[in-house]
């Protein structure tokens, strides 16, 4: 198994008007899952469920408050030496929903995509090039987009940028945070395709956190539903999606065929 997420609880400290009283605010309770190798495992939730925080727990940029995550049977918050932790950090990207702030706007697209190269290895400037040159290629871009600025791009392909970046360290997992909630829809389409079509050629699993179930549904294998910081449903089988048992789980579903009839609507 690629992935163990075990028995997370996180909480944060919550302002509290009684003096000295500290008080506490729950964001994830219970929640385990397991993830292997090449899979696609989906996390929907409403807006303050708890996905992102999820998310950053998993990479390693959050600490939880209790329980464990197992990266190939290690606990990720126990690699001790800096041999480890930067192999950890090679084997796990992300990709957050924000593409223009995740990048920073004085880095053109050749600094973006070698600075996670350059943490792990001290690669020269021509094997840096040779390997960005393929990685853009990798992602639909060309050569003449090495030496621009994120503002000169669209968002769309900065986003391919940002995908770039998640896979120039041979990651075993990505977490892909509302990666194409920003994007318009029909550019959300080419980024799917592209993360399915990277996934079968580097073999890559992916967390894919999102509120949209039918970004879901073409990506994902598996789905898990997340409410106020707990699973409170798992379709292990995508096409299984419509036999959803849980109150929330159906809202979220119905808001989707909703969205969906009165967009054919509009279209009529
Ligand atoms: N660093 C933090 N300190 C305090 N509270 C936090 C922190 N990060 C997140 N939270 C709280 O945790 C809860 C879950 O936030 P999180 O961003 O994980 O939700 P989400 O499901 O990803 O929401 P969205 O879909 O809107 O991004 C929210 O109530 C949020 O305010």
């Amino acid at each position: 198994m690629l992935l163990e997420v075990k028995d997370i609880y996180k909480s944060y400290p919550k302002e509290s008007n009684i003096l000295f009283k500290k008080t506490k605010i729950d964001v994830l309770s219970e929640v385990s899952f397991e993830l292997n190798e090449g899979e696609c495992l989906g996390i929907i939730g409403e807006s303050g469920s708890g996905k992102s925080t999820l998310g950053k727990i998993i990479i390693g940029l959050e600490k939880p408050s209790t329980g464990n995550v197992y990266l190939e049977g290690k606990d990720i918050f126990k690699f001790k030496s800096y041999k480890e932790q930067v192999k950890m950090r090679r084997d796990l990207s992300v990709v957050f929903q924000d593409y223009t702030s995740s990048v920073n706007p004085r880095f053109t697209v050749f600094d973006i995509i070698a600075e996670p190269l350059c943490i792990i290895s001290k690669p020269d400037k021509q094997q840096l090039i040779k390997k960005i040159t393929t990685l853009l290629d990798k992602v639909g871009l060309s050569i003449t987009y090495l030496h621009r600025y994120p503002h000169e791009l669209s968002g769309g392909q900065l986003q391919r940028v940002c995908i770039a970046r998640a896979i120039a360290t041979n990651p075993k997992f990505i977490v892909l945070d509302e990666a194409i909630s920003s994007l318009d829809v029909s550019i959300q389409k080419q980024i799917l395709d592209l993360l399915i079509e990277l996934k079968q050629e580097y073999k890559l699993s992916y967390v894919f956190i999102t509120h949209d179930l039918t970004a879901i549904t073409y990506i994902c294998d598996r789905v898990m539903f997340l409410k106020d910081g707990r699973v409170v449903e798992r379709v292990e089988e995508i096409h299984e999606l419509s036999n959803i048992k849980h109150e929330y789980s159906k809202r979220l579903l119905n808001a989707v065929l909703d969205i969906e009839c009165h967009n054919k609507v509009i279209s009529i």
